[in-house]
């Protein structure tokens, strides 16, 4: 069982996964966060009550360290954190891109590693976060580390070899929906709703549709083809939708979210 976890770098996603422990119950005194600046520093203590420490003091004290900054941060922070690490303690990477490899290189011998993608929708405890173990993480460790992120919403362990993909999809996946939610409430608009009303009738429609999918014993073809009527609206907009090649687009765009993914892993290597 993890007891004080140090999170370093509480930018968005650091600072997600942060408010996430303390809903969840962590006592304030068992999260540390670190910052760059002390302004953040001082806006960190005062949001969320933790003690904000410098890198080298939160990773003494913690019996487990979550890496948050952006990839290409992250090399200059574990070498400003050399000879801080004590033998055995679990490195979990956030970091989009950078492989297990990377961390193992950087930290003591027998480091235990857990490379793990979350997403935004940990502000509402809704995030999906996949897990992957490093060569020296055993069984217990990765459970300890899956047991952190678990009340943050779901998890998942997969191979790392699935981690760039995983980015891809659910690391990368809220900004899809908000972007597809933008473009409906941009027709709504156009069709003369209230901004307002539009906004409204699209969240409720992607908050439904996402009950659907998870609660529905369904597909999503099989979903689809049930709003469909026979010479209806939905049939009509789902043609335009493959006249537009949209499903196309996403598949592209998806791909291209993995490969630079591949790239973040070569550049920093
Ligand atoms: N934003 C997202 O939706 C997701 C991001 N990630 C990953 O999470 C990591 C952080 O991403 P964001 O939170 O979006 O970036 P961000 O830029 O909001 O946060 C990074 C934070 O790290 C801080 N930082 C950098 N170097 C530091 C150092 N040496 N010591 C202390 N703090 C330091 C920065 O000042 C910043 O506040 C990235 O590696 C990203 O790939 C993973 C899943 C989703
Ligand atoms: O865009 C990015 O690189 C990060 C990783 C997944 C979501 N945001």
């Amino acid at each position: 069982m993890l007891k004080t976890v140090a999170i370093l770098g509480t930018g968005k996603m650091g600072s997600a996964i942060l408010s996430g422990l303390l809903r969840a119950g962590w006592a304030r005194d068992s999260v540390i966060a670190t910052a760059r600046s002390a302004e953040r520093a001082k806006s960190l203590r005062e949001a969320y009550g933790v003690a904000v420490e410098s890198n080298t003091d939160a990773v003494l004290r913690a019996d487990a360290v979550v890496v948050a900054v952006k990839p290409q941060d992250a090399g200059a922070l574990l070498e400003e954190l050399t000879g801080s690490f004590a033998a055995g303690t679990p490195v979990v990477s956030i970091c989009a891109g950078l492989p297990v490899a990377f961390f193992e290189k950087r930290l003591p011998d027998s480091t235990p590693v857990v490379r793990a993608m979350p997403n935004t929708p940990a502000l509402v405890d809704e995030a999906m976060t996949v897990l992957s173990p490093g060569t020296h993480t055993d069984d217990a460790c990765l459970a300890a580390v899956e047991e952190l992120f678990k009340p943050l919403g779901r998890t998942l362990v997969v191979d790392e070899k699935h981690q760039d993909a995983v980015t891809a999809i659910s690391g990368s996946g809220p900004a899809y929906f908000y972007y597809l939610a933008e473009a409906m409430t941009e027709a709504g608009v156009l069709m003369g709703l209230p901004r307002d009303v539009a906004a409204d009738l699209v969240t409720q429609t992607a908050l439904g549709a996402a009950r659907m999918l998870r609660e529905a014993d369904s597909s999503p073809v099989e979903l689809r083809e049930a709003v469909e009527s026979p010479a209806g609206t939905t049939i009509n907009a789902v043609r335009q939708l493959d006249n537009h090649r949209v499903r196309s687009a996403m598949t592209d765009a998806i791909e291209a979210a993995r490969d630079r993914a591949r790239e973040i892993a070569d550049e920093y290597a």
